[in-house]
C-alpha cells in the first residue's frame, strides 16, 4: 500500500476588485470577487515542501489586478478566460486553471428622472457568476446567478403526496411560493461566444427564469424548477444544461383563532429555517456531458 496525493488545486480566493471605467462622463463600475485555482504538477510542494513549481497565490492575486488595469474587465466570462489562459501558458507544469467570478451588480441612481453619471445603488436582482475552466484542449464556461429572490402570493398548490404516520403537512391548493434561486448554466461553446453574446445571455436568462416563475401555475417547487430550466433551454440554444438550487422559503399561515380572528390567506409567518431544498438539472439529451466544467463547484446535485 502506498499513500499518494490525489486531485489538488490552489489559488487566491475571493480577490475583491472594483474597476471604474472613466472614459466617458457616465462612469461604468465593475465590482467583482475573483477566485483563482491552478491545477497541474504540484506533487513536490505537497510531498517535500519543494516550492519550485508554486506560482504563489499572491502572484495570482496581482495578475487579477494588473489584467484589470491593462485590458479592462469586460464580460466576466472573458476576463476569467483571459486569466485562465495566462496561468496555463505561464509554466508547462500548470495544465489547468479554474477561475470563479462573482459580479456584484450596481444600478445607476435616478435623480429627477435622469440616471446619475457616477452614483450607484446595489441591485437587488442577485449576483452574476461564472466559473471558467481552462484545460489543455478545452475551455468550459459555467455561468449563473445567485441570490435572486422571488415570491408569488397565489397560483401555487401542493397536494397528492404520500402520507404515513409521520406526515402532518396539510394539502393546499393556494399557498405562497417563495424561493431564492441559485442557478448555473453551461455554455455549449464558450470559446465561440463574443462579449455581446455573454452580455445578452446574462440579461436574458434571469429574465426567462423570473418570467416563467411568474407565468406558470405551480403544483410543486420541483415542477417550477423544471419549467424554469425548460424555458431557458428553449430560448437559448447556446446553453447545454442548467442546474438550479431553490430553497422553499416556507410561509406558514398564523393561527389567529385564539384572538377570535379568521385568517383567509392573509397573515403569514415567514420562516427562515428549516427550509426545503429543491435542486435539479435540466439538460439537452443530445449534447455530451462535461464533468470537467463542474469539477470543484459544490452545492449542486
Ligand atoms: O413544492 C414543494 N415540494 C416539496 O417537496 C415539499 N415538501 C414540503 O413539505 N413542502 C413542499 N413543497
Amino acid at each position: 500500500m502506498a499513500i499518494v496525493l490525489g486531485p489538488n488545486q490552489y489559488g487566491k480566493a475571493e480577490v475583491r476588485l472594483v474597476h471604474v471605467d472613466r472614459s466617458t462622463p457616465a462612469h461604468r463600475i465593475t465590482d467583482l470577487t475573483v477566485s483563482t485555482a491552478l491545477r497541474g504538477d504540484f506533487t513536490a510542494a505537497h510531498t517535500r515542501g519543494d516550492n519550485s513549481h508554486v506560482l504563489t497565490t499572491d502572484t495570482q492575486k496581482n495578475v487579477v489586478y494588473a489584467f484589470a488595469r491593462e485590458g479592462g474587465v469586460g464580460e466576466i466570462e472573458q476576463f476569467a478566460s483571459r486569466l485562465g489562459r495566462h496561468f496555463t501558458t505561464t509554466a508547462d507544469w500548470i495544465t489547468g486553471a479554474r477561475i470563479e467570478i462573482e459580479q456584484h451588480e450596481w444600478e445607476r441612481i435616478t435623480v429627477d428622472g435622469r440616471e446619475h453619471d457616477h452614483s450607484f445603488v446595489r441591485s437587488g436582482r442577485g449576483t452574476r457568476t461564472t466559473v471558467v475552466t481552462v484545460e489543455a484542449d478545452a475551455v468550459h464556461a459555467v455561468s449563473g446567478l445567485a441570490g435572486l429572490v422571488v415570491l408569488r402570493s397565489t397560483g401555487s398548490e401542493f397536494h397528492g403526496f404520500p402520507r404515513d404516520r409521520y406526515t402532518t403537512l396539510a394539502e393546499t391548493s393556494d399557498r405562497i411560493l417563495a424561493t431564492e434561486v441559485t442557478a448555473r448554466w453551461r455554455y455549449l461553446d464558450a470559446d465561440g461566444m463574443s462579449g455581446a453574446d455573454f452580455a445578452r445571455l446574462a440579461a436574458g436568462i434571469p429574465r426567462a427564469l423570473v418570467e416563467t416563475f411568474a407565468a406558470e401555475h405551480s403544483l410543486a417547487l420541483q415542477q417550477t424548477l423544471h419549467q424554469m430550466g425548460e424555458a431557458v433551454l428553449t430560448a437559448f440554444p447556446e446553453v447545454a444544461e442548467i442546474r438550479m438550487s431553490m430553497p422553499n422559503k416556507h410561509h406558514f399561515l398564523v393561527d389567529l383563532e385564539p384572538f377570535g380572528l379568521d385568517n383567509p390567506n392573509t397573515v403569514y409567518l415567514a420562516a427562515d429555517r428549516p427550509y426545503g431544498r429543491i435542486e435539479g438539472t435540466v439538460r439537452r439529451d443530445d449534447v455530451p456531458e462535461a464533468p470537467a466544467a463542474w469539477y470543484g463547484t459544490p452545492g449542486f446535485c
